[in-house]
């Protein structure tokens, strides 16, 4: 990386000049309700403008384990979009091929136009990674750990004072930056892992699992910080979870991830519609019962969802009928809490309990 800052491909357009702020601080949003932020977006602005993120049949295997089977999906510039699925469904896998820190051996990534295997820098200065290990140094201060990855991203020596202080304030950590890490709650923890990844101004923010572990309010906080940087800046956000509630409440779209496919992707709403339509359909199309019968459960779905047509999207007016995780058990089948465990499998509770202790 260099340390010329003029032309910086991680530099957010019209953001940050000489002296000028990568993003506003903006403080978070009180109202908890505030969901899905509408962004300015100046990277959603222009219709020819790349993905944010592309994949074509993306497949990464373990020896034999297929942890990502020929992976396809598309996140556009300045949404949330939220990689869904259980314990083992490749979610870290398809996350560290985008962010180049696994190379692709088989199909194609692109991040705004570069190609993850070819242009593996230029892929790299436009992120924000959050892992779901521990990045922060508990023997450091907040201040010295956000300084420490300012220098790491090649942030402009004579900006990055301010860039630090503008990081930890998007996040509400002003007031205890001079404390050392090691005296932070887990959700304090998780808020300086993000500042981290915002003092670069990455025009790509990706989040591995960010809020498990913590409590409702804690996973509410980091929410709120997260979309209010979004707000202010059109950055666009690719998350994976276990929490559907999360999903539906945060993410613009999602893709529902299972045994390293994608088996269904969509708004939400448009998710749960076409679930709808599914049982509606299979109640019309089912034989009627001899009263006294037991009524049948229809069988999930074999064959892997694709993506919902957008134009099957029906209104909020079915919020009320099933869930984002229904959707989910009705496209993975059978299997899903076989090997897995359930969505909030201990694995990654303790691994949380770890990064925090
Ligand atoms: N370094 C590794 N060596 C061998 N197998 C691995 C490795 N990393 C992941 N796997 C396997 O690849 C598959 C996908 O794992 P991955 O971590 O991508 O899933 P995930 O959806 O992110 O799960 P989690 O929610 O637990 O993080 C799993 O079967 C996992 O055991």
């Amino acid at each position: 990386m260099t340390s010329d800052d003029e032309g910086r491909p991680g530099r957010l357009p019209g953001a940050a000049g000489p002296g000028r702020a990568p993003f506003a601080h903006r403080a978070p949003a009180p109202d908890a309700t505030a969901h899905r932020a509408p962004a300015p977006a100046p990277d959603a602005g222009s219709a020819s403008a790349p993905d944010a993120v592309t994949c074509r049949g993306l497949r990464y295997a373990f020896g034999e384990t297929r942890a990502v089977d020929g992976v396809d999906l598309s996140v556009r510039p300045g949404e949330v979009f939220g990689l869904l699925g259980p314990n083992g469904a490749g979610k870290t896998t398809a996350i560290r091929c985008i962010t180049t820190l696994l190379s692709v051996p088989a199909g194609m990534v692109r991040v705004f136009g570069h190609d993850a295997a070819k242009e593996r820098m230029a892929v790299r200065r436009l992120l924000g990674y959050v892992p779901q290990q521990l990045s922060a140094d508990a023997g450091l201060t907040g201040r010295e750990n956000v300084a420490l990855f300012a220098r790491v991203f090649d942030v402009p020596r004579r900006e990055r004072a301010a860039r630090v202080a503008q990081a930890l304030a998007a996040v509400g950590l002003t007031d205890a930056a001079g404390r050392l890490a090691n005296t932070y709650s887990g959700g304090m923890v998780r808020r300086l892992e993000l500042a981290q990844a915002l003092v670069s101004a990455p025009r790509l923010l990706m989040l591995d699992e960010p809020t498990i572990g913590l409590d409702p309010i804690a996973r509410t906080s980091v929410w709120e910080h997260i979309n209010a940087v979004r707000a202010a800046t059109g950055m666009t956000v690719l998350v994976t979870t276990h929490y559907m509630d999360e999903a539906d409440q945060y993410c613009d779209r999602v893709a529902l991830m299972h045994h390293g496919r994608i088996r269904a992707l969509g708004t939400p709403d448009e998710l749960r519609a076409a679930l709808s339509a599914r049982r509606r359909a299979a109640r019309t199309a089912a034989p009627p019962t001899a009263p006294g019968t037991p009524t049948p459960t229809p069988a999930p779905a074999a064959s892997p969802a694709s993506a919902v047509s957008p134009s099957a999207a029906p209104s909020r007016s079915s919020d009320a009928a099933p869930t984002l995780e229904d959707v989910f058990r009705d496209v993975a089948g059978s299997g899903l809490d076989e090997q897995s465990g359930d969505f909030r499998d201990v694995r990654s509770t303790r691994r949380t309990a770890h990064r925090v202790g």
